[in-house]
């Protein structure tokens, strides 16, 4: 769980590298089934950039523009680190995956993706239901270790998890503990969930932040603002790498996206410079006093 060079070493000793290039949010596109020429080469261009960590799910509906572009770019199948995700679906999003149960889907997933593992495989979010889905969470958790097992994933853990979903899968004697737990992060918002953060952490389970430059994008004006900027001046980087450095310190893997080549190489340069452990304080203390909450909004805005 420690952060290692330029990875993070896991609860069961394998490594994940440190920042995460994402192919959901401004790429997402679910419903649209023909291939998307900008996303292939948006992932390529991140991959031949040096990004070594792609976080896709089945609910983006890009797993074939990801495969397309691990080919195109030749890279060696063990030297990128590829990320999928089990959409269980809920009430306030009408998607769910189109396979029966988690072992289904990902079997299907590795199709698109051409590849023949994942090196992660998430369950999305916590919304499993013995009634509408025929398997409840612990159950769903059985399928992903049966992948485990069979060779289809290196790695499984979840997303959007509350501490009481962990407890569920904790408190079910599984084979294997969830080694990661996704969830949205950022200055803005230091708990995704009641007390998800240290409570993940206190369990071995690596905490990985998505929407990580939510204050840059979406936080404007804050209280974080000028602090951020100060130091971007100080270290000679920029405010986004301010950001993602702090999430980094803050012992959580940052997974960020972006369509420009001089960002993505940003992004991965955040490995040569430390803030100290006051700035990192000083980036929280700030950043409390504002939320900024940009998805599953229905199910936990009401903890704002
Ligand atoms: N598990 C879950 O439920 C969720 C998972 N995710 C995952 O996390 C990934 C990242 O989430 P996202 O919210 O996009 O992350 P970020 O907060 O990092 O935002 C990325 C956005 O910021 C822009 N950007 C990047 N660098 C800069 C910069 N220096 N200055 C200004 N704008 C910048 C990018 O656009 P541009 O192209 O213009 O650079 C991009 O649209 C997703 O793609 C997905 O894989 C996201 C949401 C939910
Ligand atoms: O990238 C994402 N965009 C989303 C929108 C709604 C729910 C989940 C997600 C993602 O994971």
């Amino acid at each position: 769980m420690s952060l290692q060079g330029k990875n993070f070493k896991l609860s069961n000793g394998n490594t994940i590298p440190a920042v995460g290039y994402g192919v959901g949010t401004k790429w997402f596109k679910f419903g649209r089934n023909e291939i998307d020429d900008n996303v292939v080469n948006a992932v390529q261009l991140a991959i031949e950039t040096g990004a070594p960590h792609i976080d896709g799910a089945e609910v983006y509906n890009t797993n074939k523009e990801i495969g397309q572009s691990l080919t195109n770019s030749g890279v060696k199948r063990e030297d990128v680190f590829v990320t999928d995700k089990y959409f269980a679906g809920d009430g306030s999003y009408q998607a769910r995956s189109t396979n029966a149960n988690p072992y289904e889907a990902l079997k299907a997933d590795l199709k698109d993706l051409n590849v023949d593992y994942v090196d992660l495989y998430l369950i999305h979010a916590p919304f499993v239901k013995k009634e509408t889905h025929g398997f409840d969470l612990a159950e769903a958790w059985q399928y992903l270790e049966k992948l485990v097992d069979d060779g289809y994933a290196k790695n499984i853990g979840v997303s959007n998890f509350a501490k009481e979903d962990l407890e569920v899968i904790l408190n079910s004697k599984p084979k294997y503990k969830p080694v990661i737990n996704q969830i949205e992060y950022n200055a803005y918002l230091q708990n995704q969930t009641p007390g998800i953060v240290e409570f993940s952490k206190s369990n071995d389970i690596l905490v990985t932040a998505y929407s990580p430059l939510g204050p840059l994008l979406k936080g404007k004006p804050g209280p974080i603002d000028d602090y951020v900027n100060k130091l971007a001046s100080k270290y000679d980087k920029t405010d986004s790498q301010i950001l993602l450095r702090s999430v980094l310190q803050n012992g959580i893997l940052p997974i960020t996206t972006s369509s420009k080549k001089e960002r993505i190489k940003a992004s991965l340069e955040i490995f040569d410079f430390e803030l100290t452990k006051d700035e990192v304080s000083e980036i929280n203390k700030l950043g409390e006093q504002k939320t900024l909450r940009q998805y599953w909004t229905k199910e936990y805005s009401k903890y704002d």
